[in-house]
């Protein structure tokens, strides 16, 4: 048997965040995708910088030319390429601009395609470990703050950088001294940035809070507004609302107050800075040792830096925000592609060994059902042959948690349908996630037909095993398109055949525009169970081999739910099939019954033998079957009575059977 711990290990893991040297690397490939557009805004940005320091260095010649004397035309010419450089430096910050944007928002849709595409294709258990809401934190808060940055500050951070660099350069080439007495700014700055940085985050965090707390208790008292109202809670809810938006508002003041106090600070330095260079300069100048004109161009580059460094700044910590956020989408992107779990027959416990339930030969004759009017698969009925799934679990643990399943063995043979019973939390769900392969056991193996699932590429054990589980996704679009989803050739005939199927002929015909019906988001809403149907169509158009359905009919209230018990039975005929049995009803009707409790098979067999062993099984459908007490509604109505005369009573009664005491 393989060890799958090194699966498991990656699988329990939470979404990663991506290093910075990742974060670099990840995105100078998406620039390198883009060389021409790359390019082409680099020198744009670099040519509008450059340009940009043409004024201050003619407006020093212009002052030497005067001190000497100069005539008039030659300072007219200078005047001409001040307003020249200016024009041109305008047009060219711009359209640099303009490209940096496109160029940012082309790099990041890239990157949110390759999020989305790794995220779609993660091994399923992966997703279900980390859960979705990191990741859609990560495709929408993330994506969006990254945007917001590209789009309102990116270019203009870009070109403030370019601008410091050039100007720098500029200043130095200009006499060294100047350039040395510029940098006695540097020291001023930095504190400056230190002591915002150090005070900004904490007060973001808390604005943060704040106003979700504000968002939140407004959405609150309009949720529950017939309560609010009922009890006369108006005042209550309307000043709680008003306490916390005057604490949003405080703290959105307070923050206003530290950019002001920062401004302060950078007012400082940028006045350290330009006294050391007009000191520098006079004193340069009384030496002869530089030119009025270049000790003004000196003071004009020093000038020239006040807004670029301001704007890196006081972004600084937007900038910081959106690379963490960079981080956290690239991230996603180093998650190796999905694999099924994977798994190896053999080893320490093969089937068939000690394992409590390794002899799946308890091989009972399937219930009859022509089948008659299913669609597609018409696999044979349980009987000999190789197994068709086989699942051995040594031991599976959730991160370090304690062992939730422990020696299971299990085996299905083609077209038997076993049914798993237990109470809550016996490790039902993990061994059908298991079964499905989408859960890899810590230490176990699942085969199919004989093959491991390690051995099969995803598609295929996709293809082969289906899985539904309780919550099932209608997708926005019309009724047709989202059952095509499992047979995207399906025709009409062949999805009103598996609706049919499953039984939704009759609200089919309720909907006015049939399979061309919008469901999901922004169309007509679904019920839990009505959702469930369409899952159990899909399964029908997707033919699986193999169905794992966890909890399909626990959606629904007595009549729905053996509606949908029903349709799972209808569905799930002729395929190899392992069903989470939430009503003793569906475990009755199955080939096979497996007890489970904490983590370990304690029971196995038919329905008969069960009952007749007289163990925990029995006494489950004993209590199961028990007389409903009879409650001052239901003795009211003619419909209650005649149901607990009946000897069939109850198995409509609408108890999560497997949740009783044991
Ligand atoms: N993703 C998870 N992370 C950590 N522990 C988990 C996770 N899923 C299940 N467990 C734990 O594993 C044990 C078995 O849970 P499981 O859901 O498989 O039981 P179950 O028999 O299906 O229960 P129920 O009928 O209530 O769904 C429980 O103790 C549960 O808390």
């Amino acid at each position: 048997m393989t060890d799958q711990s090194a699966v498991g290990a990656a699988s329990r893991r939470l979404l990663p965040t991506a290093t910075t040297r990742q974060t670099w690397a990840a995105l100078r490939a998406e620039f390198a995708r883009l060389p021409g557009l790359s390019a082409a805004a680099t020198i744009l940005l670099v040519a509008a910088a450059a340009t940009g320091l043409v004024a201050p260095w003619v407006l020093g010649r212009l002052v030497d030319d005067v001190i000497a004397g100069s005539d008039t035309p030659r300072i007219v010419a200078w005047a001409g390429v001040i307003a020249g450089a200016a024009v041109l430096a305008g047009v060219l910050t711009a359209i640099g601009a303009a490209l940096t944007a496109r160029l940012g928002e082309t790099v990041l849709a890239r990157l949110r395609e390759r999020v989305l595409d790794r995220a779609l294709h993660l091994p399923s258990a992966t997703l279900e470990r980390a859960g979705t809401g990191d990741l859609v934190a990560r495709a929408g808060d993330d994506v969006a703050v990254v945007t917001n940055v590209i789009a309102t500050s990116g270019p203009a951070f870009l070109g403030a950088l370019l601008s410091i660099v050039l100007t720098a350069l500029g200043l130095f080439a200009l006499d060294w001294r100047l350039g040395l007495a510029g940098l006695a700014a540097a020291p001023a700055y930095t504190l400056a940035l230190r002591w915002y940085l150090r005070r900004s985050v904490p007060y973001y965090a808390r604005e943060r809070v704040a106003t979700g707390e504000r968002t939140q208790a407004m959405a609150g008292a309009l949720r529950g507004s017939a309560t609010v109202r009922a009890y006369r809670l108006e005042d209550a809810h309307v000043g709680g609302i008003a306490d916390r938006s005057v604490a949003a508002r405080d703290l959105s003041l307070e923050i206003f107050n530290l950019h002001t106090r920062f401004g302060l600070r950078i007012n400082r330095s940028e006045f350290v800075g330009l006294a050391a260079v007009l000191l520098a300069g006079f004193l340069l100048v009384r030496d002869d040792l530089a030119t009025v004109g270049a000790a003004t161009t000196a003071a004009l580059y020093f000038h020239r830096l006040f807004n670029p460094i301001g704007l890196l700044l006081l972004q600084s910590d937007s900038v910081l925000q959106a690379g963490a956020s960079l981080a956290r989408l690239v991230g996603v992107t180093t998650l190796p592609a999905g694999s099924a779990p994977a798994a190896s027959p053999g080893g320490s416990a093969p089937p068939g060994g000690s394992a409590p339930d390794s002899s799946a030969s308890v091989d009972t004759a399937s219930p009859d059902g022509s089948g008659a009017g299913r669609p597609r698969r018409s696999a044979g009925r349980a009987g000999s042959g190789p197994a068709a799934l086989e699942v051995v679990v040594d031991r599976h643990r959730y991160d370090d948690g304690p062992v939730v399943l422990r020696d299971v063995a299990l085996s299905l043979a083609p077209g038997e349908r076993v049914a798993l019973v237990g109470a809550s939390g016996a490790g039902k769900s993990t061994l059908a996630g298991i079964a499905a392969g989408i859960i890899a056991p810590t230490r176990g193996a699942v085969s199919l037909r004989g093959v491991p699932l390690g051995d099969l590429d995803e598609h295929r054990v996709r293809r082969e095993i289906a899985l539904i589980s309780q919550e099932v996704h209608v997708f926005a679009g019309t009724l047709g398109d989202d059952l095509r989803l499992a047979d995207p050739e399906a025709t009409d005939a062949e999805v009103t055949a598996a609706l049919d199927l499953v039984g939704v002929t009759d609200w089919l015909r309720t909907l006015p525009d049939g399979l061309d019906t919008c469901v999901g988001e922004g169309g007509r809403q679904l019920t839990a169970a009505q959702a469930q149907q369409l899952a159990l169509a899909r399964l029908v158009l997707a033919d699986p081999a193999v169905a794992v359905l966890d909890e399909a009919t626990a959606e629904a209230g007595s009549a729905g739910a053996r509606d949908l018990e029903r349709a799972a039975t209808a569905a799930t005929e002729g395929r190899t099939t392992l069903i989470v049995a939430h009503r003793l009803s569906q475990a009755a009707t199955a080939d096979r019954i497996v007890v489970l409790e904490h983590g370990r098979i304690v029971e196995h067999g038919t329905h008969e033998q069960l009952l007749a062993s007289g163990g925990g099984y029995s006494r489950l459908w004993r209590s199961w079957r028990a007389p409903v007490p009879v409650l001052p509604q239901e003795r009211a109505g003619e419909e209650g009575a005649a149901r607990r005369a009946r000897p069939d009573a109850a198995p409509d009664r609408d108890v999560d059977a497997t949740h009783a005491p044991a």
